[in-house]
Order: structure tokens, then C-alpha cells, then sequence
């Protein structure tokens, strides 16, 4: 893990440096608050970071401060020559996350390390779960319908078409109850990932929930949508997921389509819309695209 260390004191730094790098991290020097922030700005993924309170030109309180507006799972241990619940406190107040007086004791660096890494890496987890589903990374429901919100606001403003596709998996019980479970989560894997090869990079592709997926896609008209609808359909019946070196498990999907229209007063109908016309694929036999407007 990327740690940088923010001292003026060239002896502190050199210290710190052998040690963390003992320790296996991977060590990014400052002098000042202004080389920290620039080495923070050209290290996106640096989130450990171990600095000194008084500093020349931005001090370690301003830094810290800097950093977390743009990244609050940042996390700092400062290290400090002044003592004093007092200082603690101001420093803990004004957003870092750990506070230690100097003289510092190798041992007790350590384990206060242990704790900030343990809590970055939760943090992570947690904020990645937030977003994505973590059967099969793509968006998850919250995430793909605040995606379609935005997108609404977005074509109202700018008179812009939106379409979306709800996409089911045709008769995913019976792959469930002749192949198990473990398959059956294979085959939504497997599914996700040969969709997501057919998409632009501004559709937004999440799980809606169980076999139900629903893709979001912006400045898309009818037309277009429904090339995409059938290049999925068609991608998905042609694309069987290998179970070994002999079998294949063929599956097929039914996908509902619709459009924005100017009757359309919020999300919900189009969903509504496109929920119906998945049904309507369903019931004319599945491996099949319906599509539903409105006049
Ligand atoms: N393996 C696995 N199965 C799931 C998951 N989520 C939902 N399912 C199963 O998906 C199945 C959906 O079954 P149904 O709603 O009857 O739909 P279907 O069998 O696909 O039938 P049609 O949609 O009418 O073609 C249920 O058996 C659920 O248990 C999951 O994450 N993993």
C-alpha cells in the first residue's frame, strides 16, 4: 500500500521511510504541505498518508483538510511535537484520524497503521458495495436507477430521447433447479459480461434485481434502441456459457423496450412501460424484444 510521509525534519522522514518500507509499504516523501498535495494530486489511489502538524508554506491540518474535500476516505495519522489532550483534539476536530506525539515509537506506528489500513479497506468495500452488485460488478439497482433520473433530468433539459431495456432471463428457475445454484450465479456472470462488451461507455447497464436487468440508454431513439435490444437477444441465444470441455449451457433472454415520451411525468412510468413489455416478450413465446410507447 502507497503511504505518504509529510515532515519537514529530513531526519523524521528518512526514519519513517526505512521503516514503513521495511514494513512493505511503498513510500511517497514531502518536505511541505505544497510538494504533499502536489504528490497527492499525482497519486489518485494514495490513501494512507502520515504527516507533521507544523510544516512550511501549508501545514499538516491545511493538508489534510485539502485532501479530504476530494477524497473522504483519505485517512491521516499526524505526528506531532505537541502533546496535550488540547492538540489532540484540535487536530482530531479538524478531520485527522489519528494523532501521535513524537518522539515516535516505531512499534506503536505499526499497530496505529494496522487500524488505518483495516478501516481504508472497509471503507472501500463498504462504498464499492454502495454502488455495485457484487454478484456480477455491474451497477446495482440504486445506483442504475439513480443513473436513470439523472438521465431524465438531463433529456428534459435538453430535449434529448432516452430509451430503456429491461432484460430477463428466460427460464432461469429450471437452469437453477437442473444445474444449482452455483451455475445459475455463472450464467448471470456470464450474461453480464457479454452484455457489457456490447455497450458505449455512457449506457448504464445495472441489476435490477434476481434475472432482471435493466439497461439505461441516453440520447437513444427507438431505432437505435432496438438494435441494441437485438444485438443483446441475439449476442445472448449465440453465446452459450462453456460448463466444461464438453458441455455448454445455452440460455436466452426476453427484453422489454421503451422510449421516453412527452406523456411521461417521471421515471416510473417508463419503467412501468418497459416492465409491461417484458412481459409482453414473455407471453409471445421469450428470445424476443417487445417494445411499448406511447402515442
Ligand atoms: N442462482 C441464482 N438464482 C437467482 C438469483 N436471483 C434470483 N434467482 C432465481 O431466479 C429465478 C427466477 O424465476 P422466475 O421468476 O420463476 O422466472 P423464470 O424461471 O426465469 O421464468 P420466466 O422469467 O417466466 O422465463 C428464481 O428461481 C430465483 O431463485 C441469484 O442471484 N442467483
Amino acid at each position: 500500500m502507497k503511504v505518504l510521509v509529510a515532515d519537514d525534519d529530513i531526519v523524521i522522514q528518512s526514519l519513517l521511510k526505512n521503516i514503513l518500507t521495511d514494513w512493505n509499504y511503498h513510500v511517497l516523501l514531502a518536505k511541505d504541505g505544497l510538494q504533499a498535495l502536489q504528490l497527492a494530486e499525482d497519486n489518485p489511489d494514495l490513501q494512507l498518508f502520515i504527516v507533521d502538524w507544523s510544516m512550511p508554506w501549508l501545514d499538516g491540518l491545511a493538508f489534510c483538510q485539502k485532501v479530504k474535500k476530494r477524497d473522504r476516505f483519505a485517512y491521516f495519522i499526524m505526528i506531532s511535537g505537541r502533546s496535550g489532550t488540547d492538540n489532540l483534539v484540535a487536530a482530531m476536530d479538524q478531520g485527522v484520524d489519528d494523532f501521535i506525539v513524537k518522539p515516535l515509537v516505531a512499534e506503536e506506528l505499526r499497530v496505529r497503521l494496522r487500524v488505518g489500513k483495516k478501516i481504508i479497506e472497509q471503507e472501500r468495500r463498504l462504498s464499492y458495495l454502495a454502488q455495485y452488485d457484487e454478484l456480477t460488478g455491474i451497477w446495482n439497482r440504486r445506483m442504475v436507477l439513480q443513473w436513470l433520473q439523472n438521465e431524465w433530468i438531463r433529456s428534459q433539459r435538453e430535449k434529448t430521447c432516452l430509451s430503456i431495456l429491461f432484460i430477463d432471463l428466460d427460464h432461469f428457475k429450471q437452469i437453477n433447479d437442473v444445474y444449482g445454484h452455483l451455475v445459475g450465479d455463472e450464467v448471470l456472470r456470464h450474461f453480464c459480461t457479454t452484455v457489457s462488451q456490447q455497450l458505449r461507455p455512457y449506457d448504464y447497464f445495472g441489476r435490477y434485481g434476481g434475472e432482471e436487468f435493466i439497461l439505461v440508454l441516453p440520447n437513444t431513439e427507438i431505432q437505435g434502441a432496438d438494435v441494441v435490444a437485438e444485438r443483446i437477444r441475439k449476442v445472448v441465444q449465440e453465446n452459450p456459457l462453456k460448463l466444461d470441455a464438453q458441455r455448454k449451457l445455452s440460455y436466452t433472454v426476453s427484453i422489454g423496450l421503451t422510449v421516453k415520451s412527452a406523456e411521461d411525468t417521471d421515471v416510473k412510468s417508463l419503467i412501468q412501460r418497459a416492465d409491461a413489455a417484458t412481459y409482453q416478450a414473455k407471453q409471445q413465446g421469450r428470445n424476443r424484444v417487445a417494445t411499448l410507447i406511447t402515442e
